[in-house]
């Protein structure tokens, strides 16, 4: 399960955690095992629709009941919204958290709580190698050193870096996917423009999203004047896979061109070494992306292009990564 870079010698017994990761569109849950620093198991997984639940709560119940047996009185959850504050609220989900209510309500002893994002980086850091599959640029010989850019589509636009250090990594978050969204040609131009009638303020995330690919697909209609609007996101995304619609196959390559140009622009930012892509959207396009515009203009950076062209790129394929990364997260500190 784990090549985690934590050496511990003495064998401590194993304990078992409830794993959560909580996005704005499903709540997935697991068992964990944790044996000297290193997660060993992760069972029971089970995926809850968040809509499905008025709360936190009800949901964990559902879980509990799925499970059939008391539920461990410790827990690590990946939540998708900064963790700050005595009221956590998600950006794509009505759920409200107070991080101070949650061991009494859930009735936990020990509870860790980490941004979404955060909860990649330890994914990143824990997985086999098989589970990142190369995009572009040089193929990574060797265990990553210096900062890794995470990029993670799905409801929204996870942003964090990963700084290594020889047999040691920290994990840093960022609220990255509203930074604003930098159109790069006319075409890109003319889906601002399309989207600032219907958000005050058009970040990354609009576009380079789940519902991104939908608000790409109206804005692309509109300037065509077609007469089409997208209704499902589901349904839009299996369409621009399978090319049923050639409308939503030009959003999908205009999509990984934007992630192209996004990833970069991180990856300057953070002056990183290596990218990875993760979230339900990269597990989506893992097979679509390498034959993409996506390396293109990852690399179109005027000056700086020499130098995103020695990035490799990566996407994440571990299936629950952010149930991974939370159980890793708890690993952590339960060796502190
Ligand atoms: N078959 C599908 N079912 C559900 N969502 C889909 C499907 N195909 C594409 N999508 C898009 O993927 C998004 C969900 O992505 P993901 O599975 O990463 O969710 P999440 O973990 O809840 O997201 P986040 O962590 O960003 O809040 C949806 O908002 C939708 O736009």
């Amino acid at each position: 399960m784990s090549n985690s870079k934590n050496n511990s010698t003495p064998v401590d017994a194993p304990i078992e955690i409830v794993v959560a990761d909580i996005g704005g569109t499903n709540a997935r849950f697991a068992i964990a095992k944790i044996q000297n620093g290193q997660v060993v198991t992760i069972d029971n997984e089970t995926i809850l629709k968040t809509a499905d639940y008025a709360t936190l709560q009800l949901a964990w119940d559902a879980f509990g009941q799925k499970v059939g047996r008391p539920l461990p009185k410790q827990a690590s959850m990946a939540i998708a919204c900064p963790i700050r504050g005595d009221i956590l609220k998600f950006s794509n989900s009505p759920w409200i958290i107070r991080p101070a209510l949650i061991p009494q309500q859930l009735n936990l002893e020990k509870l860790v709580l980490i941004n979404d994002f955060e909860a990649i980086g330890h994914a990143i850091s824990n997985c086999q190698e098989d589970h990142l599959k190369h995009v572009c640029g040089p193929r990574r010989k060797e265990s990553p050193q210096g900062i890794t850019t995470v990029v993670g589509p799905g409801t929204g636009l996870g942003v964090a870096s990963l700084a290594f250090d020889t047999d040691k990594y920290t994990v840093i978050p960022s609220e990255g996917g509203h930074s604003s969204y930098a159109p790069c040609d006319n075409i890109e131009i003319s889906i601002l423009r399309y989207l600032k009638q219907h958000y005050r303020r058009v970040s990354a995330e609009r576009i380079i999203s789940g519902p991104g690919l939908g608000n790409i697909y109206d804005a692309l209609g509109a300037n065509a004047g077609l007469p089409v609007t997208h209704h499902s996101d589901s349904n839009l995304w299996e369409a621009a896979l399978k090319g049923t619609d050639h409308l939503a196959t030009a959003a999908l390559e205009r999509f990984c061109l934007n992630l192209g140009t996004f990833c970069s622009d991180m990856a300057l930012v953070q002056l990183a070494n290596r990218v990875v892509i993760s979230g339900g959207i990269g597990l989506l396009i893992a097979d679509y992306l390498p034959h993409s515009g996506f390396a293109e203009r990852f690399v179109d950076k005027g000056r700086f292009e020499r130098m995103l062209a020695d990035i490799p790129v990566e996407i994440l394929t571990y299936p629950q990564p952010g149930l991974l990364g939370a159980a890793a997260a708890f690993a952590v500190q339960h060796l502190k």
